[in-house]
Order: structure tokens, then sequence, then C-alpha cells
């Protein structure tokens, strides 16, 4: 597996034509709509991480000696109570930290490898989207979207545009967030993380802070975003009914240890439910 720093390097496509294209080379060939027609590439690789902190109480160990691969376009669940290590974990796959034992590899590349400006490069191709939007309150919804192409002074106006479409906010491009509710905020945070054309999108949480029907809707969003754009995506929730939806396979983890990676059955799947439905279902059970 290449852990060349060129592979970081490789500038994303700015044409028209590769606005569906993941932010890779190498598989500019490859159909983007039907995953199951690919075969499976793991995107990301953890061997044997673990985490510790110095804090107050002495040493902590937020995650312990976990190993994990996460392939390609796959929809993959973090499940765990708290303190289970599941923030740890994201902020290791955003190269935000790096594991005091083993090693992160994103598309074949050991994070821990990368100088500040390969690393700066990389987190430009890993999206992250939080239970609490992170909106720029003073930015309109076009200019939330812009914003990691506006750090990276690139423009991508037609793409921005595209992805105000693709979130079904386009008549909405010069309102403010404020003006916006908590679903239609998401959906701004989802279009922001995928500006950069992202291979992986990080979730931290992102239904959360939402009612049944706004998360069914985000989790279609989500769904959608793998297919049309390639990306895979890392979901971290509490929320079993989460996983069920739109996850394949989701890791257990309690106490920062990875304890069972499961396979979500398709016939398991829960389909998307009005509110009432939802209610029906777990007062009636
Ligand atoms: N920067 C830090 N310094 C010290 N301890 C930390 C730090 N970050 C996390 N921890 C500890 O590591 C453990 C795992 O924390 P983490 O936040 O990853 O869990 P979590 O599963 O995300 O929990 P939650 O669902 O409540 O966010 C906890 O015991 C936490 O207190």
């Amino acid at each position: 597996m290449s852990t060349s720093r060129a592979h970081v390097d490789d500038a994303p496509g700015d044409r028209p034509q590769d606005l569906a294209k993941p932010n890779r080379d190498d598989t500019a060939s490859q159909p983007v709509t039907d995953a199951s027609r690919t075969p499976a590439r793991p995107v990301v690789e953890l061997r044997d991480v673990s985490k510790r902190y110095d804090a107050d109480r002495g040493v902590v160990t937020a995650l312990d000696d976990v190993t994990l691969t996460i392939d390609e376009r796959e929809m993959f669940g973090i499940l765990g109570e708290s303190g289970a290590g599941k923030s740890t974990l994201l902020r290791l796959l955003g190269g935000l930290e790096h594991p005091s034992e083993g090693t992160v590899h994103i598309d074949g590349v050991d994070l821990a490898s990368l100088d500040r400006r390969a690393m700066n490069r990389m987190r430009h191709r890993i999206g992250t989207v939080f239970q609490g939007f992170n909106l720029l309150g003073n930015r309109t919804v076009r200019q939330n979207i812009e914003l990691p192409l506006r750090i990276q002074h690139r423009r991508d106006p037609e793409f921005v545009t595209s992805l105000l479409e693709f979130v079904s906010l386009a008549d909405r491009s010069g309102h403010y967030p404020a003006q916006l509710s908590g679903g239609e905020k998401q959906r701004i945070a989802i279009a922001r993380a995928l500006a950069t054309r992202p291979n992986v999108l990080l979730c931290d949480e992102p239904t959360s802070a939402l009612d049944t029907n706004t998360t069914a809707d985000i989790l279609r969003l989500l769904q959608n975003a793998r297919d049309e754009f390639g990306t895979t995506v890392v979901i971290v929730t509490h929320e079993l009914d989460v996983v069920k939806t739109v996850c394949a396979r989701a890791a257990v983890f309690e106490r920062g240890r990875l304890q069972e990676i499961l396979t979500v059955r398709a016939s398991d799947r829960a389909e998307s439910t009005s509110y009432l439905e939802h209610a029906r279902a777990v007062l009636d059970s």
C-alpha cells in the first residue's frame, strides 16, 4: 500500500465533469453511483491504535489497541456510551491528534508521516459534520459552503451551486443560518463538508439535535452523498436507530476497547418512518 506524499498532494479536479468524482486520481475511471459493483478497498485503517492522555486523575487510556478497517464507500457506524472513546477516534481519523501507539492510514497514507503542509492537504480530503452544525452566523448559506474552498484560495462556483441543489437549498443561498431550521443547517453543513470533494466524511452525532423526520432526511442525504460522490461515511452516534437505518457495519466501543464489529442485516435495516410510525413502534413495543 502506497504511503507516498505525492499521493496526498494530488490536486483535486476542477472541471465541471469532475463534479461527482472523489478527490483521488486512481478511481477516476470507476463508476461512483453503483457501490455494489466496486470491489472493496480499505480507505480507513487503524492498526494497533492506542491513545493515552495525561489527566489530573492519572493516565487515561481513551483507545486501547484498536484495529479496524473501513472500506471505500462504506457507511460505517461507531457506537458506544459516553467515555467509550468515540470522539477520540474521530480526532485521530481527522488527523487532529496522533495515536500514542499504532498507525492511522487514510487512503493508504500514514497520517503521522505527513508534515504540516501535507497534513493540511489531507484534511481537505476528510470532511467533518458536527452535531452542532458549526456554521458561521454572519455568512450566508452559500458563503458557508464556499468557506473550505476559500481557505484553499480556490473558487468553484459551479460546484457550490450543484451542492446547493444537492442539499435542496438552492432557493435559500442568500439566507443566514439563523433563518433556517436545524435540519436545513445540517444540510448546509453537509454541503460545506463536501465542498472539497472529500474521500471520507466523518459525522459526529449528526442527527442528535434533530427530530425523527429530520433525522431520516439527513440520513438519506448522507446515503446520497456516498452514492453520488463515492464518499466513505463514518457516523459516530449513540443512536442505534441511525446505524440500523444506514450502516452496513458498526463498531461497538466500551472504555476504549473495540468490543465487536456488528453487521447490520439488510432485512433489519429500518425504513424511514413518519414521527407517528416511529412513536407507535417505540411505545407499542
Ligand atoms: N484531551 C483529553 N485529556 C484527558 N482525557 C481525555 C481527553 N480526551 C478524552 N479523554 C478521556 O478519554 C475517554 C474517552 O473520551 P471520548 O471523549 O473519546 O469518549 P466519547 O465516547 O466520545 O464520549 P461522549 O459520547 O461523552 O462524547 C474519557 O475517559 C475522557 O475523559
